[in-house]
């Protein structure tokens, strides 16, 4: 079902790539999709993927959208924001950046109030992403639905009440899919190590989270339970796991989080400041 929805993304890298993939032909026709960057080989190839439109700077085109995505890194937020309100009617705006607080960029953006801040994930690209949200209350009911339909349309979404819970969320379902990449590597490490291909390896890893993380997603039980049934006393699993436990790895996991949303409030508290 095709909506004539105009979208225009500020910076066209990794995250707004994913988005776009997702979304092109599917909520809205590539061609109601704008995209603004500075790299014309990043514009090139996502006008011929997806068959959006695309400029090197903002103008005109994006003051005709109804919506428009900030997909740039924080440190480039600011020479964005700059050249984006010359061109601010209406248009909802939907921030995919870690750390930036919606105030901030209302503040920047001259009072501006329909600021919708999301955390997504690069899954989106295949319509498997997660999204946390959270609004300005200057955000309208139709506003809100919007942002929600777009991300709807590249996976789950979850509204925080509280906008400094997004820290959390990017660090648990944002960076997660590299933590996620990241285990992985290190079992077809191990595979590589104890005699198989990296090729099998990595077929291995890679069907064994698949199959897991599914079986968890479509079962009521908790995944504590999930992962006892494959532990059997004094057996394989219950070796590994042994060897994480007494190794500190959960700890370490958990700690590792807590720096992500902890970076993600310094970069907010470093772009308020500016
Ligand atoms: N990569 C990820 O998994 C996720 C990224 N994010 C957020 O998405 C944002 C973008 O991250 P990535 O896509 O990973 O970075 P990226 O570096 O791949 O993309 C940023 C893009 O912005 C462009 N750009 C730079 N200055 C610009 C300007 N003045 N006007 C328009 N475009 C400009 C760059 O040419 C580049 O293509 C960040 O704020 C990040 O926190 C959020 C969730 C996940
Ligand atoms: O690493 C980052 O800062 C961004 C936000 C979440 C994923 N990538």
């Amino acid at each position: 079902m095709q909506t004539e929805l105009k979208i225009a993304f500020i910076g066209g890298g990794n995250m707004a790539g994913a988005l776009i993939g997702g979304l092109a032909g599917k909520l809205t026709a590539g061609a109601n999709i704008h995209v603004v960057d500075p790299n014309p080989a990043t514009l090139e190839k996502l006008s011929q993927q997806f068959g959006v439109s695309t400029a090197g700077a903002i103008g005109e085109v994006v003051a005709a959208c109804d919506m428009v995505v900030l997909a740039v890194k924080p440190q480039q937020m600011k020479e964005v924001v700059a050249a984006l309100q010359p061109r601010l009617r209406s248009q909802v705006i939907v921030s995919v950046a870690a750390g930036v607080r919606a105030s901030d960029l209302s503040r920047m953006l001259g009072g501006h109030g329909a600021i919708v801040r999301t955390m997504p994930n690069t899954p989106a690209l295949i319509g498997k992403g997660m999204t946390g949200m959270a609004a300005l209350p200057g955000v309208s009911p139709a506003q809100r639905d919007a942002a929600e339909a777009v991300m709807r349309a590249v996976g789950k979404t979850l509204w925080v009440s509280d906008e400094a819970l997004l820290d959390p969320v990017t660090a648990v379902s944002g960076s997660g899919p590299a933590y996620v990449f990241y285990f992985i590597e290190a079992m077809q490490q191990a595979a590589q190590e104890m005699g198989l291909s990296a090729e099998q390896g990595v077929e291995l890893a890679i069907a064994t989270f698949v199959g897991a993380a599914q079986l968890a997603a479509d079962s009521d039980e908790p995944v504590s339970l999930l992962r006892e049934r494959v532990t059997s006393k004094g057996g394989t699993t219950y070796a590994a796991l042994t060897s994480m436990e007494s190794d500190g790895v959960k700890q370490s996991i958990v700690k590792a989080l807590k720096a992500a949303a902890a970076r993600g409030k310094e970069m907010g508290d470093e772009f308020g400041r500016g």
